[in-house]
């Protein structure tokens, strides 16, 4: 999701970001937030990233796949499990390009992601007035929930700290196309990475709309199947949820779904100019919507397309319980 400008509150988009500090100072027992010293692959000087709540279910896969990103040069790993904590949140971040945030609770079977909030906002506002203090210029991804509030939250810190720049505040929807892919791409029979299926909106129950008539190769579906498939992807976190029956949410997907995520995010950053990604982000003033990245984050923010009545509705659904879950992250962070 990313803020987009203007536009009143039922109108935002939310991107996601984290920070890693993966030294080898941390499996030498040693302090574990060091500045790291390894370069990039190839001679490049590569991009310096932190991944905060690098210890997690999320943490631990997103911070193995991001070392061996070859356009990563520096990659810092926080947490406050296992290791020093606050008081190297500073050295974590200073210097960072990209910073990915992962940390939080998971839901357990039975509550929603808002249910969250209360443990949540307070860790991602405090990682947040970090990033404004360290590496305010930093492009943001953020992974933990509820998105639909947490990325709200983030972009009100930035405001106050006067570092606020919305190209650079993502937060990561990038699962829900991850799945909507994958579903879409089982029942045609076809290999998930050839199949586009556009994701507009939030991170959360009806605010997630898969846009069914946009999927490309084209295709079509009975309205069964489309109402199907809606809910499908609607309920996918809650479908990982239940199946892991306390133990936690979707990690290892997660962790790919970020890593493509952060991937375009550096790819943009280095300049590729003919690199178009499309990814997530928001039309309310935060709404999640295909964009295109480059060196200063978000550099164009597309329209949804054309959207037939069953989507409509959705949209209108989505918009409302949206702009709610972004009022209540803003009234928290300015509270
Ligand atoms: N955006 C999305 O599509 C998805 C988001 N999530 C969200 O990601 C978050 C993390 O999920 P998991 O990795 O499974 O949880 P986890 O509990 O396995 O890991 C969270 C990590 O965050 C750390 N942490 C807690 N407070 C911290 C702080 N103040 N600073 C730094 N680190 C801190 C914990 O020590 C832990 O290592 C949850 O909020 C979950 O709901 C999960 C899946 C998909
Ligand atoms: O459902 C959850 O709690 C985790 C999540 O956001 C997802 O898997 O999409």
């Amino acid at each position: 999701m990313q803020q987009h400008g203007g536009g009143d509150a039922s109108q935002r988009i939310a991107r996601i970001s984290a920070h890693l500090n993966p030294n080898k100072s941390q499996m030498e027992g040693s302090p574990s937030l060091e500045r790291s010293t390894c370069r990039a692959k190839g001679g490049s000087p590569g991009f310096k990233v932190a991944i905060l709540g690098a210890a997690g279910g999320i943490g631990q896969p997103l911070s193995m796949l991001m070392k061996m990103n070859p356009l990563v040069s520096v990659l810092h790993l926080y947490d406050v499990r296992g290791f020093l904590g606050p008081q190297q949140l500073e050295n974590a971040l200073t210097g960072m390009d990209l910073v990915i945030i992962p940390a939080g609770v998971p839901r357990k079977p039975g509550m929603t992601r808002d249910d969250l909030f209360n443990i949540n906002a307070g860790i991602v506002k405090t990682l947040c007035e970090g990033i404004a203090k360290c590496c305010p210029k930093a492009i943001v991804n953020v992974i933990s929930n509820p998105v639909n509030s947490t990325v709200p939250i983030a972009a009100e810190v930035f405001k106050k700290a006067g570092t606020y720049d919305p190209r650079r505040l993502l937060g990561v929807t990038m699962l829900d196309v991850v799945r909507a892919n994958t579903f879409v791409a089982e029942i045609l029979g076809h290999d998930p990475r050839e199949v586009d299926v556009p994701v507009v909106g939030g991170h959360a129950g009806v605010t997630i709309l898969p846009l069914l008539s946009q999927i490309k190769p084209p295709c079509s579906f009975t309205s069964e199947e489309i109402a199907h498939l809606t809910s499908r992807i609607q309920n996918g976190g809650t479908e990982v949820v239940e199946a892991k029956a306390g133990a936690g949410s979707a990690t290892l997907s997660m962790a790919y779904a970020a890593v493509k995520f952060a991937d375009a995010c550096l790819r943009g950053l280095r300049g590729d100019a003919d690199d178009h990604i499309f990814l997530q982000v928001t039309e309310l003033p935060f709404f999640a919507s295909k964009v295109r990245l480059g060196r200063n984050g978000v550099e164009e923010i597309y329209p949804l397309g054309p959207v037939n009545e069953f989507e409509r509705a959705g949209l209108e659904k989505a918009k409302k319980e949206l702009a709610a879950s972004i009022e209540k992250g803003i009234s928290f962070a300015n509270k």
